[in-house]
């Protein structure tokens, strides 16, 4: 980490270090085998006042910045992957764009349901329209001063569980696509908001990723979120406060190699083979020297990106670069730590294999590492970079070119 904390920060990561070490880390085990979503850990999380933390006091939460959610994500992620992810999107994600760009009303409701206790789920991943996000196929048909929803988004974290959703959706007014808008429905309010298949998943087992569908979902008009520039730009401001959760999902890797690395340099220095502490064979001491190595580079671009972004967003190809080092590190880190364990390591009764099935998620969730090079490099050429066929873009603008203006 650059510099010092300040007392108030260096307060609240031993809270978290401590709630983490001691409930959270007993629990983790439990929470992979039985794919259960921890609620009781959401208490302890929200007794700790960790949901919704960075929500301004003004609608009753601390007002903590992007980088006082990032140290205690990091301290939760070391003993439990899942719990560290609701830590995320209790801040991040969904919650950022409400609170920055929704009305009074639409960020009193948001924050209301966090602070309770409700984890969101953020809707944009399609079964056509992955990386390709912007090919999104829902469509929000305005009549009169309602908009009916239809369409189907899958692998969304937290469905069947998340009351608050943030929609991604096609704005179609007037006949006309007028470009990409987010949508607030309440799961359990909203009649045509259904949960749909679960996936199942490598890791992280205990927040079941489902397909979304929107059967005839009405909502209205005071659900939309409104950011300036209106709908033509309203994709790119959702993928605006979205860095945050990139930011968010970085950390959570960062976290949890950081766990597996404490745990292999303390095996190391306690198994015995062929007369001495296995950290002693060169073999391994630079596996160590690599794998701590990695952790600090990755912890850097992480911090780098919270701290730069103040109150506000992270800079896009800030997130984007510390997510791709935090993930690529992770995995890289978790699989070192499991050899440095051998046959152990591989078991089910410690955490390194978890770790390893849990830390595989982040170089394709919230942007493949892939598609975030796309966007390092974009801005290091300083334009566009089409990946469509003959530079056709699925844009958030309409299809025939003729955005309406509005
Ligand atoms: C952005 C992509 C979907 C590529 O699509 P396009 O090539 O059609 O779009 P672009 O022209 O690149 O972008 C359109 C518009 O948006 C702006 N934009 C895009 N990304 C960002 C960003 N990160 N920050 C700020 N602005 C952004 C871009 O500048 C354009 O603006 P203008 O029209 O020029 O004003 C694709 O690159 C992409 O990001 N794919 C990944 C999709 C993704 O991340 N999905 C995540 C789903 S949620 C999830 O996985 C949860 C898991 S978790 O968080 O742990
Ligand atoms: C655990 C988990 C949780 C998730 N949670 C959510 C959620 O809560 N909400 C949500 O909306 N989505 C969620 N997702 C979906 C996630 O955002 C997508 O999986 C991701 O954006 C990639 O889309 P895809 O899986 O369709 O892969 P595809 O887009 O089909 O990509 C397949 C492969 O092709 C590569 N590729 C594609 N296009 C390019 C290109 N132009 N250049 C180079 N390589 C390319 C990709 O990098 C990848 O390796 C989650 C996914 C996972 C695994």
């Amino acid at each position: 980490m650059f510099g010092q904390l300040s007392e108030s920060q260096a307060q609240l990561r031993a809270k978290a270090r401590a709630l983490a070490e001691g409930r959270f880390a007993d629990r983790a085990a439990e929470i992979d085998r039985s794919e259960a979503y921890p609620h009781d850990n959401v208490e302890a999380l929200r007794a700790a006042g960790f949901m919704g933390m960075t929500i301004p006091t003004a609608y009753g939460g601390p007002g903590r910045s992007l980088f006082d959610a990032v140290l205690v994500i990091e301290e939760i992620a070391r003993q439990c992957g899942v719990t560290a992810r609701i830590v995320v999107e209790a801040n991040m994600g969904a919650l950022g764009a409400i609170l920055a760009y929704g009305n009074e009303e639409q960020r009193r409701r948001a924050a209301d349901a966090v602070l309770a206790g409700d984890k969101p789920a953020i809707c944009i991943t399609e079964p056509e329209a992955g990386s390709a996000a912007t090919a999104m196929t829902t469509t929000a048909v305005r009549t009169g001063g309602r908009y009916l929803l239809n369409g189907r988004k899958h692998w969304i974290t937290g469905g069947g569980i998340s009351r608050l959703h943030l929609i991604f959706a096609r704005v179609v007014e007037g006949g006309e696509d007028r470009g990409i808008g987010g949508f607030i429905a309440y799961r359990g309010e909203d009649q045509g908001l259904v949960t749909g298949a679960r996936e199942p998943a490598m890791g992280l087992r205990g927040l079941p990723e489902t397909e979304v569908l929107f059967q005839d979902l009405e909502l209205g008009e005071e659900r939309l979120l409104r950011p300036e520039g209106g709908l033509r730009h309203g994709f790119a401001a959702l993928m605006r406060a979205y860095n945050a959760q990139r930011v968010g999902a970085a950390t959570v890797a960062l976290g949890i190699a950081a766990g597996a690395f404490d745990r292999a340099l303390a095996y190391a220095q306690e198994r015995r083979q062929f007369g001495r502490p296995i950290a002693e064979f060169q073999g391994l001491q630079w596996m160590l020297a690599d794998m701590d190595t990695g952790l600090s580079a990755a912890r850097a671009l992480v911090h780098k990106a919270a701290v730069r972004a103040g109150d506000g967003f992270p800079d896009a190809r800030e997130a984007a670069q510390a997510k791709i080092l935090a993930a690529e590190t992770a995995v890289k880190v978790t699989n070192e730590a499991l050899q440095i364990h051998g046959a152990a390591g591989y078991s089910r009764n410690l955490p390194l294999e978890r770790m390893l099935r849990d830390a595989r998620m982040f170089t394709i969730g919230g942007g493949t590492a892939q598609m975030l090079r796309n966007q390092v490099a974009g801005t290091l050429l300083g334009r566009k970079l089409p990946q469509g066929m003959a530079a056709e873009t699925h844009r958030d603008t309409p299809a025939s070119g003729k955005a309406a203006a509005e």
